[in-house]
């Protein structure tokens, strides 16, 4: 039986995201650790690189960790990975503000999960993408900036979304798809 896989993340409402989504017939078990990581500045790749690295150097085993970022089209892919920092310091009002002097309110919210199985291992990457615009918030807010992403096709935000409906469309759950295919393949 392969080892477990530890999920590193500050994040309660991720790990119940991920959970919901791989549910039982991921082929590897998952064990949720609890650590604030340190993300340095760059590009994704970069960040969630070496985060998992680091994730790896002191959990000394198998790690996935994720990054999210949401990127607005009018200004260039930001805030992205910084999205973190402007909804802590601006809400989701604010977020919404922020695109009050451009015409394309178009988004993408963009989901990396990296692996490794050791601290100087192959970090493998699997990304997801959804995307939609960036409405004044609506619908409960219980996780992060659900409330002002409305994906496209849909006239409700993730917030108001059914949780089971997020989770069938969400670019967490089309990177997990990706990630989930590379150990379904590893288990044959
Ligand atoms: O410990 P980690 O896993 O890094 O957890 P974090 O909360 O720091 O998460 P990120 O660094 O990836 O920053 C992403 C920000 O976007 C928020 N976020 C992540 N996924 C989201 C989702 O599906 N819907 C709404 N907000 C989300 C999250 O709460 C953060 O404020
Ligand atoms: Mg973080």
């Amino acid at each position: 039986m392969a080892r477990p896989i530890s999920f590193v993340t500050g994040n309660a409402k991720k790990l119940e995201e991920v959970r919901a989504i791989l549910g039982a017939r991921f082929p590897r078990e998952i064990v949720a650790v609890k650590l604030d990581l340190p993300e340095l500045q760059g590009e994704i790749d970069d960040i969630c690189k070496l985060k998992c690295l680091e994730a790896a150097r002191q959990v000394k085993g198998p790690v996935m960790v994720e990054d999210t970022c949401l990127c607005f089209n009018a200004l260039k892919g930001l805030p992205g990975p910084y999205i973190k920092w402007f909804l802590d310091k601006l809400g989701p009002e604010g977020l919404h503000k922020l695109l009050d002097g451009w015409e394309d309110k178009s988004a993408q919210a963009v989901c990396t999960f990296a692996y490794t199985d050791r601290p100087d291992g192959e970090v493998i990457l699997f990304q997801g993408r959804t995307e939609g615009d960036i409405v004044a918030p609506r619908g409960p807010r219980d996780f992060g900036w659900d409330p002002v992403f409305q994906p496209t096709g849909y006239d409700q935000t993730y917030a108001e979304l059914p949780k089971p409906k997020k989770n069938e469309i969400s670019h967490r759950y089309r990177a997990l798809a990706k990630l989930a295919e590379h150990f379904a393949d590893e288990s044959k």
